[in-house]
């Protein structure tokens, strides 16, 4: 049997939640549950225990019938039914790790790029709003490294496509202010269709035809116009949200402990040049704090599945077309599993001998539908944290908001709730 919390249970939670956060209230039925290892929740079952999780992984590929239904995404290499192993190949090659690190020098240039225009508002007094900032470095980043076009975020010149990427993924998917059948949602979602669409014709027209090389080309000789357009949307998507939600998470969490700012600034100053040289360089202590700010806070709160039929677990049985969650909120942040499991603690990886190092640890899922970004995610947000430090120091100001979190439910993703501004002080 699936265990499923009574009435008693949802209204102690309520009455400890104060029926607002889901995300929390899961994690307080993840430590209420954890010897089974699973519970079941308004008909989904969340799966935390370890063991459980990797089998279930393992076992299932399909993604809950939601997942990409009502997305833009829905035609896209993961979406469509008809996977062209052409594309996928091709899609694989671009982001290999080394392939990636060869290219790191685009992250650099993109980073520098945002550090100059942010030095010029902090010089002027402003406190700075990262997460906008992040948004529009990240989204440049996968046009240069993953599409081989400049889409001049960081100069402001795409302000539609931010505008719109911001409607659908924030305040539709994250915040819930409109719905996916809203006016403002459709017109969202047709200025994404017009803007990608100038963007893959233009990038067509200014092909010099001796070389093969640019992306975009090669998608959209395997594929054809309209797919290449939406695989152009799925990486402008899950491209830049994910690592443009981490970014501030980690600004907060290094304005708030002033001494391992300053930890991993020195670390960035010794090593910058070498860093330059060769981004593939190590940062341990970086790092180890990148890997520890997505353990405590994974911004893919969950992965999705579905069982087709019906499925054995241990001494579970799971029924046909369930949807299940591996619930890795829970899991990393099960006390069964860390020491510490709900704090912070900088450079709890760099000591792989604890024993909460060898825990579970799934921020970018597991098994054959691993994210595909996971290594630009991670070249990207150590580089642009490093730079940062190196450029600047982070203070907490009256317009920063507090540390509290929204989840999109459906594209299986948490946000800080609010933008996230501090004092800059160019060093
Ligand atoms: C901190 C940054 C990121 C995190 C935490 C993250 C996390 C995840 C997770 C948990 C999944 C689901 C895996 C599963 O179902 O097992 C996923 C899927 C995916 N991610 Fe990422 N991701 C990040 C960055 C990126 C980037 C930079 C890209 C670049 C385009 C990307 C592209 C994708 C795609 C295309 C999928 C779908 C893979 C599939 O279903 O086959 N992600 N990501």
């Amino acid at each position: 049997r699936i265990p499923e919390p009574g009435r008693w249970l949802h209204a102690l939670l309520d009455v400890i939640h104060r029926g607002e956060n889901k995300l929390f209230k899961l994690e307080s039925l993840t430590d209420f549950y954890h010897t089974y290892g699973l519970f079941r929740f308004e008909n989904k079952v969340y799966i935390f225990d370890p063991k459980l999780t990797q089998t279930v992984i393992n076992k299932l590929e399909k993604g809950a019938g939601d997942y990409l239904e009502n997305s833009p995404l829905k035609d896209t290499f993961l979406g469509s039914s008809s996977r062209s192993p052409e594309i996928r190949r091709a899609i694989a090659a671009l982001f290999r790790k080394s392939t990636l690190e060869e290219r790191g020098g685009l992250i650099i240039a993109d980073v520098d790029n945002m550090c100059n225009k942010i030095g010029l508002e902090a010089k002027e007094g402003h406190v700075i709003n990262i997460t906008d900032w992040s948004l529009r470095m990240a989204m440049d980043v996968v046009g240069h490294m993953l599409l081989q076009l400049d889409l001049f975020a960081i100069e402001g010149k795409q302000e539609a496509l931010l505008e719109c990427l911001m409607t659908i993924l924030h305040r539709c998917y994250a915040l819930g202010e409109i719905t996916s059948d809203s006016e403002e949602f459709k017109q969202a979602n047709e200025t994404l269709q017009k803007e990608t669409t100038t963007i893959l014709e233009k990038a067509l027209q200014k092909e010099d035809k001796s070389t093969d090389t640019r992306f975009v080309i090669k998608l959209h000789e395997a594929c054809g116009f309209e797919q290449a357009r939406d695989n152009m949307k799925l990486f402008l998507m899950a491209g830049s949200e994910t690592t443009a939600s981490t970014i501030p998470v980690f600004c907060y969490l290094m304005a708030t402990y002033a001494r391992v700012q300053d930890e991993l600034r020195q670390e960035a100053d010794e090593n910058m040049a070498a860093l330059r040289a060769d981004p593939a360089l190590t940062l341990p202590k970086m790092e180890s704090v990148l890997r520890e700010v997505l353990r405590v806070y994974p911004i893919a709160p969950f992965i999705s599945r579905q069982t087709t039929q019906q499925l054995v677990v241990g001494d579970v049985t799971i029924g046909a077309n369930t949807d299940i969650k591996a619930f890795t909120w829970g899991i990393h942040r099960s006390s069964t599993q860390w020491d510490q499991s709900k704090e912070f603690v900088p450079f709890r990886f760099l000591n792989s001998g604890e024993k909460s190092a060898s825990a579970m640890y799934i921020p970018f899922g597991a098994g054959s539908r691993i994210c595909i970004g996971q290594h630009l995610a991670m070249l990207e947000l150590k580089l642009a944290c490093a730079i940062m430090l190196n450029r600047f120091k982070f203070c907490k100001v009256s317009e920063t908001p507090e540390l509290r979190f929204v989840t999109d439910w459906a594209h299986a993703v948490v946000h800080p709730d609010k933008d996230m501004f501090f004092k800059l002080e160019a060093r």
